[in-house]
Parts: structure tokens; C-alpha cells; sequence
């Protein structure tokens, strides 16, 4: 059975990124131990922080498991015994964010990595599921012309009847990716979504550039707010349509687009569909 890996034949090389709950470790499987095994990414929990982390986590698992899309990272396995780890496929060019702050990418592969993240939300919300945690920063880059989603820790399924998902706060939350209805109310749903991937396309065309990350664009734009006062402010912000400024040189029917996506009604904002239509439009004029 190609999907079972073995720990002991695991062998770590570095870190790829570390989350809340779970790091993500680039190792080399080499069963011969002679070096020429392969290469894999491996996901485990970094804590057993028990209540039901540990069903989360081979829930998170029986997820990825399930989906085949050409952009979402692959599943390849999981190591058993007590302690499960996930193995998945290695992507040399790492994050989105690793990619872009490395090489100075035009508006037209921006906007092509931008339809290809819609195309893998899509797909996800095609099953029944919300990412809950869709940002740069959880997109991987498998080459210059394709990316694909590369975590799923937070991702829920909504059953067939529920338009929502309600989850209580985890703590951890990324609240500036967040729509104003999860900080509000903890109601997740294919349009919170939609927003946080409006927050990632802001992202994709300022670059990562650091100084206009979006939790430091909107604490400075929440003025001095303070500690648990930081929610109460960002909703606040969000419900008066303020929202992350046009990033340098972003054409402006992409702000628009990125405004559609933060718009506090969550009904009127573009589906995933749309958007890829819409990319796939504002992409045709650069040609
Ligand atoms: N280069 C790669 N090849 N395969 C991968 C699978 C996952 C990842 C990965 C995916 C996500 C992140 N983002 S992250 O913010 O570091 C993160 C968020 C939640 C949970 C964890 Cl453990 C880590 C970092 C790395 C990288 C690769």
C-alpha cells in the first residue's frame, strides 16, 4: 500500500511552516537509506492539546484524502500508529508568500495564481466544504504558471440543509482575513470564504509586500485600539466599508473586484464562479 509511510524511514530536513496546532516538516522517505528516497511534506499536530484536537486532526486528514484537484496540494499518505502524521506532496517553490517576496511577478501571473485559488474554492465548495483559513500564506507554488491550496486545518463541511458553519473562537483565528459576520458572529460560510479571498488577492497584488500586510494595514487604520478591543474596532471599521487600500499599481477593476468580496453583505458577494470568469476577463486584456 503506496499510501502507508513508514516513521522510521522518515527522515527530516527542515521546517516548511508552522501553524497553531501543527508544524509542517520537509522530509526525505528513503526506505533504502542510501538518499535517494523522496521527497514529501509532513504534517503533525505539534501538541496532543487533547479534548477533540485529536478527532480535528484525523478529521482534517479523511479531508485532504478526498480531494483531487489540480489546484490542491496532493495527498500521499499518512505514517500510522499512535501519533498519525500526513505526508503530502513536496513543493519545491513553497508558499505563495515565499514565491512573490522572491521574485517580482507582472499583474498577468498574479491574476492567473488569483483564478486558480477561485478554481480550487470552487472545487471545495463543490463538496460542501468552507477553508475558514484561506490566505498567501496556505497557497503553495508548484511552478512559475501553477499554484495550489496547501492546508486545511480549519476547513469544516456544511451539511446539505445549513447555509453556515458556527464555530467559537479558537483563539488562533486569523481575524484579519476574517468577514465581519465571523468576527460578529462566528457564522462561517462560502462567503466568508469569498471574503478572505478577497483579503488574498490584496495580498497576491501588494506582493507580501510587509509593510502592507493586511493585519498591520488595519491596525493602523483602527487607530489605538487595544488588546480584546482589536475585534470590536475591526468590526466597527468593516461595518463603515473601510476596508485595506488599492495596492501600488493594482489595476482598478481588480480593487473592485477585491471590494465585492468585502462587501458586509454577505449575499452580495461574487461567488467563486464569478470570480474566475471575471480574473479569466480582466486577464484577456493583458494579452
Ligand atoms: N512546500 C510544500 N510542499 N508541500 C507542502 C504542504 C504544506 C505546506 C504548508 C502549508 C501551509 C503553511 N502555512 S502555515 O501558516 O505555516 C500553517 C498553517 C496551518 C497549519 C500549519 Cl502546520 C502551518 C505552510 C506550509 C508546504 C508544502
Amino acid at each position: 500500500d503506496q499510501s502507508v509511510f513508514h516513521k522510521r524511514y522518515l527522515r527530516k530536513m527542515r521546517d516548511l511552516g508552522e501553524g497553531h496546532f501543527g508544524k509542517v516538516t520537509l522530509c526525505m522517505y528513503d526506505p533504502n537509506n542510501d538518499g535517494t528516497g523522496e521527497h514529501v511534506a509532513v504534517k503533525a499536530l505539534k501538541h496532543d492539546g487533547g479534548g477533540n484536537q485529536h478527532e480535528c486532526w484525523l478529521k482534517e486528514i479523511d479531508i485532504l484524502k478526498s480531494l483531487y484537484h489540480a489546484n490542491i496540494v496532493k495527498y500521499k499518505g499518512c505514517s500510522g500508529g499512535k501519533v498519525v502524521q500526513l505526508i503530502m506532496e513536496f513543493l519545491p517553490l513553497g508558499s505563495l508568500k515565499e514565491y512573490i517576496i522572491g521574485c517580482k511577478i507582472g499583474v498577468p501571473q498574479c491574476l492567473l495564481f488569483a483564478g486558480q485559488i477561485c478554481q480550487g474554492m470552487e472545487y471545495l465548495q463543490s463538496k460542501r466544504y468552507i477553508h475558514r483559513d484561506l490566505a498567501a500564506r496556505n497557497v503553495l507554488v508548484e511552478n512559475d504558471n501553477l499554484v495550489k491550496i496547501g492546508d486545511f486545518g480549519l476547513t469544516k463541511h456544511i451539511p446539505e440543509e445549513k447555509e453556515y458553519y458556527r464555530v467559537r473562537d479558537d483563539g488562533e483565528s486569523p481575524v484579519f482575513w476574517y468577514a465581519v459576520e465571523c468576527l460578529r458572529e462566528s457564522k462561517f460560510s462560502f462567503s466568508s470564504d469569498v471574503w478572505s479571498f478577497g483579503v488574498t488577492l490584496y495580498e497576491i497584488l501588494t506582493r507580501c509586500d510587509p509593510a502592507m500586510n493586511p493585519p498591520k494595514k488595519l491596525t493602523e487604520m483602527l487607530g489605538n485600539a487595544h488588546g480584546q478591543m482589536v475585534v470590536t474596532a475591526l468590526i466597527s471599521l468593516l461595518e463603515r466599508r473601510k476596508t485595506l487600500p488599492c495596492p501600488k499599481d493594482c489595476p482598478h477593476e481588480v480593487y473592485m473586484l477585491m471590494k465585492q468580496c468585502w462587501n458586509v453583505e454577505p449575499g452580495q458577494r461574487p461567488s467563486f464562479k464569478s470570480l474566475i470568469e471575471s480574473i479569466a476577463t480582466i486577464r484577456q486584456s493583458y494579452e
